[in-house]
């Protein structure tokens, strides 16, 4: 206990431990690194650096919310980042041109989310494709954040952004998923900017000149160029050097590195990109540029625009404006997930940052094998110097440890349920696009049940037929086409999008869909039939079919649409709500989807489908209620039919429509 007491001692600078109740004097040699055995517990401000007024737990779910809302104002992300920035804002730290940091310059971009899921980049080695770069890593990154990927040389950095932006150079290959806004398919053209981590900008022209160079060869000509470079110039916080050589010439200096790279980064900028690659966007900065730089990069993410990028190390203050960090080691990710929850795995896994150690160089420190030369040089020299037993961790051991903690974390599962969350929601969309558009299609059918009504009044007329004649004889022959286009149709869909092979699904999901084609029957022949006019009638049913969409609880919850109007009425009479997935007690196809499923979440943990979904569909635990979802389907065919029995009964026989009422009105106003 007294070798933990000690060794636990070891983490806190002199400065720390003046606040600490512990009061054990600290080793004055103690500015090395070195493992904290067994240390669970909340980091505190006694052991981390202040990050601001948080609590230090990360509360996902609020994160997400935050994320849901979309991109935050560039003074509000100021105003919750490091205290560092706010120094900066009081003017303690080096001025800026911070006068062009402006939120009300700036214009929305729409970004894009991307998730990796299960990523591996292998290179050719002595034997075949057998050295892997990237190992297995999973992490997204959203619009309006920022997201960095960190580690030691030679990790798989710039392996993997280069990987996630789909330019892999030969002989490298990627094996995995990489989805964009949850679709797995590659970045188009003009929707990605990648940055190279060397500059390479032409020295005899001007800042402005050279992105308008770069604007001419990326931009087709229809395009106005000069307000993109503009908007650009005002991106990068470039005003000041718009107009000055980038090479210099004999009486005046070329560009300082950090504007040559925010040059770079402002190049790509010109494509008003939805989502930013960057290797490296601090290489050979000095600290004012750096910060300069990524407070830039900050104004530019609140914009909207998802940006990812590679580093080595970074300062405190830098660490505090980044959203994500992806930790690489020898191409094994040890976390990913929110910055603080970084800090705090490392101290859950033995590690707590030291007061006063910049939280990259904390862990790098702890996961850089290149350390290792160093301990067994100070081995060497331990006889003859003293003690250095401070230096003596072996950083395998680091690396292993801080990778089985990840492995059993939250954070990995919050990770996993996110990457889920991000891509499930196509499954979900598919189901909704397939029974809401399939149905509305069905409405070409509306000539031929004007014709049929046209017929019976005809009929009724002549006293050969009556209502429920027409009716059953209506529904009845009606029925096998109906069963035969959900057949055919469902089977296509549901083994194209690969949904879950299992025949009582299969048969539900046909079943669920024939109901839906009966009671949109029901509704064509009730509008058919009220104004017996082809023009008037698909008006009619393309607006009920936009407006039962809309309610439906698809594109917002239904939980969250307006009490009066959308909820009640018009979601309970909307039979997609039913279909798709309906009140909170009664899913439909999505519980037929999901309910019973699971994802694997990290190695040792799993959710349930309904989890999954849970904050973005209002879908129910409970199982078996689809059943009764479709007996509300069938009841709703059945009731448009009764309404239709009597409307036909005292209108129809009548000869009476809407539209020859209005044609008659004025035939008789014509005659006046
Ligand atoms: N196309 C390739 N062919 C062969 N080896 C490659 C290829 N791409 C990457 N590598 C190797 O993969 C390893 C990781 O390279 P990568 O550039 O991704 O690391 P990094 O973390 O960005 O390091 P640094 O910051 O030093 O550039 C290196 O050993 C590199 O030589």
């Amino acid at each position: 206990m007294e070798e933990i007491q000690s060794q636990s001692d070891n983490y806190r600078s002199s400065s720390s431990s003046a606040s600490s109740p512990i009061t054990t004097k600290i080793p004055s040699n103690n500015l090395y690194y070195l493992r904290k055995p067994n240390l669970r517990q909340p980091i505190s401000f006694e052991d981390s650096p202040d990050w601001g007024e948080d609590d230090t737990e990360i509360d996902i779910d609020q994160v997400e919310e935050e994320e849901e809302l979309g991109p935050t104002p560039f003074a509000a992300t100021t105003a919750t980042g490091s205290p560092a920035l706010s120094k900066l804002n009081s003017g303690s730290l080096p001025s800026i041109p911070m006068q062009e940091i402006s939120a009300n310059d700036v214009r929305k971009i729409a970004g894009v989310s991307i998730v990796w899921k299960d990523l591996t980049v292998t290179v050719k080695g002595k034997r075949k494709y057998s050295d892997k770069v990237v190992k297995s890593s999973n992490g997204y990154a959203l619009p309006g954040t920022l997201t960095v990927i960190m580690g030691p040389a030679k990790s798989g950095k710039s392996t993997l952004l280069r990987a996630l932006s789909g330019r892999l150079r030969d002989p490298a290959k990627m094996f995995g998923e990489v989805f964009v806004n949850g679709v797995k398919s590659r970045l188009p053209y003009g929707s990605y900017g990648y940055v190279e981590r060397e500059s390479t900008l032409i020295g005899s022209l001007t800042v402005r000149e050279m992105l308008y160079y770069s604007a001419l060869l990326q931009l087709p000509g229809f395009l106005q160029k000069k307000s993109l470079v503009e908007d650009a110039i005002l991106a990068m916080s470039l005003g000041d050097y718009a107009n000055k050589l980038i090479g210099g010439h004999c009486y005046m200096k070329g560009l300082p590195n950090g504007e040559r790279r925010r040059v770079n980064i402002a190049r790509e900028l010109v494509m008003r990109p939805q989502i930013l690659f960057i290797d490296e966007p601090l290489y050979h900065l000095d600290s004012v540029s750096a910060l300069l730089m990524m407070v830039t990069l900050k104004k530019l993410a609140s914009t909207g625009c998802t940006i990812i990028f590679s580093m080595y190390q970074s300062s405190t203050e830098v660490f505090g404006l980044f959203d994500r960090i992806c930790l690489l080691s020898n191409g094994n990710t040890l976390f990913f997930g929110e910055t603080l929850a970084c800090l705090q795995h490392f101290s859950n896994a033995g590690f707590p940052c030291p007061i006063m150690q910049s939280p990259s160089d904390h862990f790098l420190r702890a996961i850089n094998t290149d350390f290792d030369r160093i301990i067994a040089m100070c081995k060497n020299w331990q006889d003859d110097h003293g003690d250095f037993s401070s230096v003596n961790m072996d950083t395998a051991v680091a690396i292993r440890t801080l990778e089985a903690t990840y492995r059993s974390s939250s954070d990995a599962g919050a990770v996993e349920s996110m990457i889920v969350r991000l891509t499930e929601k196509v499954r979900v969309t598919a189901i909704f696009v397939f029974v809401s558009f399939s149905s509305l299609l069905s409405i070409s059918g509306l000539p031929a049940h004007i014709k049929e009504i046209k017929i019976y009044t005809d009929e009724e007329s002549n006293q050969h037929s009556g209502p429920v004649v027409f009716l059953l004889g209506n529904l009845l022959s009606s029925i096998p086409f109906l069963f035969l286009i959900s057949i055919s149709s469902s089977l296509v869909f549901y083994f194209l999008l690969g949904l879950r092979d299992e025949f009582s699904l299969v048969a539900y999901f046909v079943l669920n869909f024939f109901m839906c084609l009966l009671v949109n029957e029901g509704l064509m022949l009730l509008v058919a039939s009220i104004w017996q006019d082809v023009y008037w009638s698909m008006l009619t049913m393309v607006s009920v079919h936009v407006v039962m969409m809309l309610a439906a609880g698809y594109f917002r919850i239904r939980d969250e649409l307006p009490g009066p109007v959308w909820t009640y009425p018009l979601s309970y009479l909307a039979f997609h709500t039913y279909s798709i997935q309906a009140r909170p007690s009664i899913p439909g196809l999505l519980e037929n989807e999901y309910v019973g499923t699971s994802f694997a979440v990290g190695q040792v943990r799993t959710i349930s489908g309904i989890q999954a979904l849970h904050s973005a569909y209002d879908i129910s635990p409970d199982t078996n209620v689809k059943w009764a979802n479709l007996l509300v389907l069938f009841v709703m065919a059945v009731g448009y039919r009764i309404v239709l029995f009597i409307l036909l009964y005292f209108r129809v026989s009548k000869n009476i429509a809407i539209c020859r009422f209005y044609a008659c009105n004025r035939n008789t106003n014509k005659g006046r």
